[in-house]
């Protein structure tokens, strides 16, 4: 039975599983190398539990008994020590997750499931940094990770159908919808969304419409929640790069990023996080 998650990483996605996996009755450990990012992940899923009160979503009771089994550290060695579960949330950078997973395999107990919630990098390759590759798959949330109703499955070559089907159960816990992929780079939806995002800065730097127009067009006219300009500036014009750049090398010239996008980054123009990315933001958010 997985009882004990260690979220690593309390960044933008971090943050929204360790809180799913507290109101879904899991003990949480969320770990983030830097304390101010733990203050600011703190306040955040304290906001989230205050929201969901306030919106019937949970009692006061639920919501006191979910704070209770959510901690923050910064000692990853410390944390993982009774870890049925461990999710990695870090930056996205192989050399990283590989420092992290050759870390995990070393403190978390054997029987440990360790997955990553990567957008892109190959679970194969992740899991080789570790002696148990049987017990490494990806676990793939949507931003943002307490909304959105799906995860992405995405097994290794050498994941076992016991880690797939453990996984598939805490899914079910989270009251998540699950798809269970084979490994490809992008996976269906990190490749999807880099495509079509692509193509709207493509069309943005043509000239064909405004950022406005083009986003309403795809969102009435294909029936999309959210236009793919906007949703860039939601991800991260950094990180939609930086998937790009890996699927450029990976799977061909299709993927090339488009010039526009690559002068927004250098510009610091990174979306939401930093106030303006295609859009104003006003602030920093
Ligand atoms: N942002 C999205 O929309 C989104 C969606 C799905 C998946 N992802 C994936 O989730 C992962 C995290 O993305 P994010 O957007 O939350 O990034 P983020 O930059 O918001 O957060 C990453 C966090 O990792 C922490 N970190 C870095 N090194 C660490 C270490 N050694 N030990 C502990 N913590 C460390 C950083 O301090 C930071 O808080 C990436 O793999 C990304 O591809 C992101």
């Amino acid at each position: 039975m997985i009882e004990q998650l260690v979220v690593v990483g309390g960044g933008v996605m971090g943050r929204g599983i360790a809180y799913t996996g507290a109101v879904s009755g899991f003990h949480v450990k969320l770990v983030d190398k830097y304390e101010q990012v733990l203050q600011s992940a703190r306040q955040e899923i304290e906001e989230l539990f205050a929201g969901a009160v306030q919106r019937n979503k949970l009692t006061l009771e639920e919501a006191a008994s979910a704070k209770e089994r959510l901690s923050y550290h910064s000692d990853l060695e410390g944390s993982v020590q009774a870890a049925d579960l461990v999710i990695e949330a870090v930056t996205e950078k192989l050399d990283l997750k590989k420092q992290i997973f050759e870390m995990l395999d070393r403190h978390a107990p054997a029987h440990g499931l360790l997955v990553s919630n990567t957008s892109t990098l190959s679970p194969t390759e992740i899991g080789s940094f570790t002696r148990r590759p049987d017990k490494v798959m990806a676990m793939h949330f949507f931003n943002p990770a307490y909304k959105m109703k799906l995860i992405e499955l995405v097994r290794g070559l050498e994941t076992s159908d016991e880690t797939v089907r453990l996984i598939q159960l805490v899914a079910g816990r989270m009251n998540k919808e699950t798809v269970t992929i084979n490994e490809f780079p992008g996976f269906v939806t990190s490749r999807m969304s880099a495509l079509v995002g692509n193509e709207a800065f493509y069309m943005l730097m043509e000239g064909v419409g405004t950022p406005e127009e083009i986003d309403k067009a795809i969102k009435l006219g294909l029936n999309y929640p959210m236009g793919p300009l906007e949703l860039a500036d939601l991800v991260g014009l950094d990180a939609r790069l930086n998937n790009l750049r890996y699927l450029h090398q990976t799977l061909g010239e299709k993927y090339r990023p488009c010039p526009l996008l690559v002068k927004y980054v250098q510009a610091g123009r990174l979306g939401r996080k930093t106030g303006r990315g295609v859009y104003e933001y006003g602030k920093k958010e």
